[in-house]
């Protein structure tokens, strides 16, 4: 659950096999046909490609580095069309495969990587298509010329815009499925990356972290009382004071229900011990939400510190949430470290 493998989003997984799948075909019928005429260059050309993309296909999933080996492909691919379309024996309607560039760049390597590939190989494109029409008057008009530019120009715009929206749309997605929406902190989902994060750096580094592991006291009474929107003020008012103490580098989380969780890098377990204990005496000294029977709202925390509680992040937070579980059994409204 928290080892970082570098995937690919899985739609761009899926434009490229589709891609691969049109390609294998493509190269195998194109090769045979110029094989079939003796245009060997470019039939050579075009079974490696063939070959290349159906390894490509079943590796692509498995290769720590899936981003590269979608470049190399796609300059690959681009660079056999300019192949064929600068080979004289080639069809003359070899340059369909040109409008193209924009479409598959964006939906492959997003909207910047994929303006850049695919003006790149535009332009090269127009130079190899000028350099063959150029003695042919017919081709050459303003209008001829025009319908050309134009077209490859609406489809850069429309695939950009598109890959515009959809990353928006992704991001928006992400931030949703990361956000609590109760509270705005980050979720657990949003933790598990940055504390394997974290904790790869710590082991190379050889740093320390801390993990806070946060419970609220009496809260079923406060709900139960005061009803379950004064419950949901509370957690709102617990974020914002955990928010308020503390730093950027610090990651706060609702772990779920009255749980919380605080990431501390870069602390050893008496930084941890300082942080909790403001944490726990600002709750403690805010009105915020006294309950009917006389019971405040407070909070007991458990504290596990990497490396000296475990070198593997489950036992850390198995660590935490033992000794949370002795704050409460302690008494509540209170913090243990060791
Ligand atoms: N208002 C509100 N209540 C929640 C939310 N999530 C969980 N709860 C409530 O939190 C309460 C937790 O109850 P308990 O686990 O018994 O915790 P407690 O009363 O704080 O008891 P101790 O932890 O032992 O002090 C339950 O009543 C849940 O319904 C939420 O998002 N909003």
């Amino acid at each position: 659950m928290f080892n970082q493998k570098s995937t690919l989003d899985p739609q761009r997984l899926l434009v490229l096999r589709t891609l691969l799948v049109f390609t294998i075909g493509g190269c195998l019928f194109f090769g045979g046909m110029n094989i079939a005429r003796g245009v060997y260059p470019l039939a050579a050309v075009e079974l490696a490609i063939g070959l290349f993309s159906l390894w490509l296909f079943f590796w692509i999933t498995r290769s720590p580095a899936p981003e590269r080996w979608l470049l190399i492909y796609l300059v690959l691919f681009f660079s056999t069309m300019m192949l064929a379309i600068a080979t004289p024996a080639a069809s003359a309607t070899v340059f369909v495969w040109v409008f193209l560039i924009p479409l598959i760049s964006h939906l492959l390597l997003g909207r910047k990587r994929g303006l850049i590939i695919a003006v790149v190989f535009l332009a090269l494109s127009a130079a190899i298509y000028f350099y063959r029409v150029h003695d042919q008057p017919q081709l050459m008009t303003a209008l001829a010329i025009a319908n050309v530019v134009l077209c490859a120009l609406v489809l850069m715009a429309l695939s950009f815009a598109y890959e515009h929206a959809r990353e928006k749309t992704e991001q928006q997605l992400q931030a949703l499925a990361t956000t609590d929406s109760l509270t705005g902190l980050p979720n657990r989902a949003a933790l598990q990356p940055v504390l394997a994060r974290t904790h790869a750096q710590a082991a190379r580094d050889g740093t320390r972290f801390a993990l806070l592991s946060m419970d609220l006291d009496h809260f079923k009474a406060l709900n139960d009382q005061q009803g379950h929107e004064a419950g949901d003020r509370a957690l709102v008012a617990f974020a914002e004071l955990l928010r308020a103490r503390l730093r950027a580098s610090d990651m706060p989380c609702r772990w779920g229900g009255e749980e919380f969780q605080v990431l501390v890098s870069g602390t050893d377990r008496d930084g941890a011990v300082r942080i909790a204990e403001e944490i726990r005496e600002a709750l403690e000294s805010t009105s915020l939400a006294q309950t009917e029977a006389g019971a405040q709202v407070t909070v007991s925390i458990g504290i596990a510190v990497y490396p000296d509680d475990g070198r593997a992040i489950p036992d850390l937070l198995l660590t935490a949430d033992r000794r949370l579980y002795q704050a409460k059994s302690r008494g509540r409204n209170q913090v243990v470290a060791s």
